[in-house]
């Protein structure tokens, strides 16, 4: 898209939150589980034209196994965030993450999109969208410090780093559901596809044509 027609439409959209469909925020600890989860759901909606994943774009070569995503140096993802590709960029683990500026137009149109975010950048999707469903996943110390071990992605240092970093908001609010992913994937994979039936019936597609 070209600047002046996202700078355009950042300035229509300032002052009036994104409508219509919702963003379905998925947050938690480093290695609750969020991609798992996401992947899970992902399988079992193929289906649903009402439901996208945002393709996130961070400043880390993609490992193809945890997340498919785009990968930007350093410069050139400061470069799209400053010309407005992004609906929402924040900082984390000295990595930087966007989410793409079209998933305004999904969900303009009524879509659901679900996407991985930092539980630092709540208040600001829920400035942006009318609607936004948080999904806090969650498992205990002990089972986050196994899993990250186990997943291998990061040194035993950037693990630690990873553990010791603590929620910097309170995410309660409305849309808020706290889902525990100590068990089987399966078993919060199957309440996390409830919250995203329940938000498709609630995004408003009607009117739209
Ligand atoms: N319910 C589960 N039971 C067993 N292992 C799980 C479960 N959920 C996730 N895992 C495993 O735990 C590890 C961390 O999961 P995942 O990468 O999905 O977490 P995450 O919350 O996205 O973490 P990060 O924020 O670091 O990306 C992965 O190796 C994954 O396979
Ligand atoms: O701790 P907070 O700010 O909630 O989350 C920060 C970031 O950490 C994780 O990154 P990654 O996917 O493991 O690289 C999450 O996806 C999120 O983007």
């Amino acid at each position: 898209m070209m600047v002046s027609a996202l700078i355009e439409r950042e300035l229509t959209r300032v002052g009036a939150p994104v409508r219509n469909g919702v963003f379905v925020a998925v947050v938690g600890p480093s290695g609750a589980g969020k991609d798992t989860l996401i992947a899970y759901v992902r399988e079992r909606l193929t289906d649903d034209d009402h439901v996208e994943f945002a393709r996130r774009v961070i400043t880390r070569n993609s490992d193809g196994a945890t997340e498919d995503h785009d990968t930007l140096a350093d410069a050139a993802f400061v470069d799209a965030e400053a010309s407005g590709a992004f609906a929402l960029s924040w900082e984390a683990h000295g990595l930087r993450y966007g989410i793409p500026a079209s998933v305004d137009d999904a969900i303009s149109v009524g879509h659901v999109v679900v996407a991985n975010t930092s539980r630092g950048v709540i208040p600001a999707l829920r400035a942006r969208y009318a609607h936004v469903a948080v999904v806090e996943i969650t498992a205990a110390p002990e089972v986050l410090a196994t899993r990250l071990a186990a997943r291998g992605r990061e040194s035993r240092g950037e693990v630690l780093a990873r553990l010791a970093r603590t929620a910097p908001h309170d995410l309660s609010g409305p849309g808020h559901a706290l889902i525990d992913n100590s068990g089987t994937p399966e078993i919060a994979g199957e309440k996390f596809l409830a919250v995203l039936r329940r938000s498709v019936a609630y995004s408003d597609v009607s009117g739209l044509v």
